[in-house]
């Protein structure tokens, strides 16, 4: 007897797929040799990866010491080191398509993968730049592609003036570089609308956190 094929819910569900880097990812020039790279939707059909960051990543809380007293860091996080396997096939090949796509002006590949949860509005990143290891003396680049919620990533240059605004929606890319982690800083600000939860994934090389 034939069975006839059912199909399942993976069948169902679009698998997520990466569009073009180059000719698409539009760069901003910051001032003192910081840039910041934007490509809204460059994931296309990510809601099952969404799912899988939400259920398959070991988030973990985090508390740091703040005004002598010990607080929760305001999201959950997950740190992929080098040679970790990430939560999705698809990362991987982002990983993959941004170290070729950045390679002339990096030089390096992107190794680790940060991940952070933003449950809810009450979630956030205070202001800061990426400066632990090499990025506190030498250029290099931070990769974030967002799902989810959209987010707004603000920027400000260190010495002080106004800030700017890069929506982060489900499936965008923005990549910091240049001296953006030293001369620059960047948050995540809590807001206090009802706002459902945002992965970030973080991409850098090696030594870079
Ligand atoms: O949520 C984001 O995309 C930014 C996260 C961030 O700046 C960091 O973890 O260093
Ligand atoms: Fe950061």
């Amino acid at each position: 007897m034939e069975v006839a094929h059912q199909p399942s819910m993976l069948d169902l569900a679009e698998r997520a797929s990466l569009g073009p880097l180059t000719g698409q990812v539009r760069r901003h020039q910051l001032s003192q040799g910081a840039w910041v790279d934007h490509l809204p939707g460059w994931v296309h059909g990510s809601d099952l990866l969404l799912d899988t960051l939400l259920h398959k990543v070991p988030w973990r809380a985090e508390r740091r010491e703040m005004y002598e007293r010990e607080v929760d860091v305001p999201r959950l996080l997950c740190w992929y080191g080098e040679g970790d396997q990430l939560p999705d096939p698809l990362l991987e090949e982002a990983r993959e398509r941004l170290t070729a796509h950045y390679a002339p002006e990096l030089g390096e590949p992107f190794v680790t993968a940060g991940m952070c949860l933003y449950r809810s509005g009450r979630d956030s990143v205070a202001w800061h730049g990426d400066t632990n290891g090499r990025s506190s003396r030498f250029d290099t680049m931070v990769a974030i592609v967002s799902f989810g919620t959209a987010r707004p990533l603000l920027l400000r240059p260190r010495g002080g003036g106004s800030s700017l605004r890069f929506p982060l929606g489900h499936g965008d890319l923005i990549v910091m570089g240049g001296s953006c982690q030293r001369t620059w800083e960047h948050a995540v600000p809590k807001t206090a609308k009802p706002v459902g939860p945002r992965v970030s994934v973080q991409f850098r090389p090696v030594g870079v956190s």
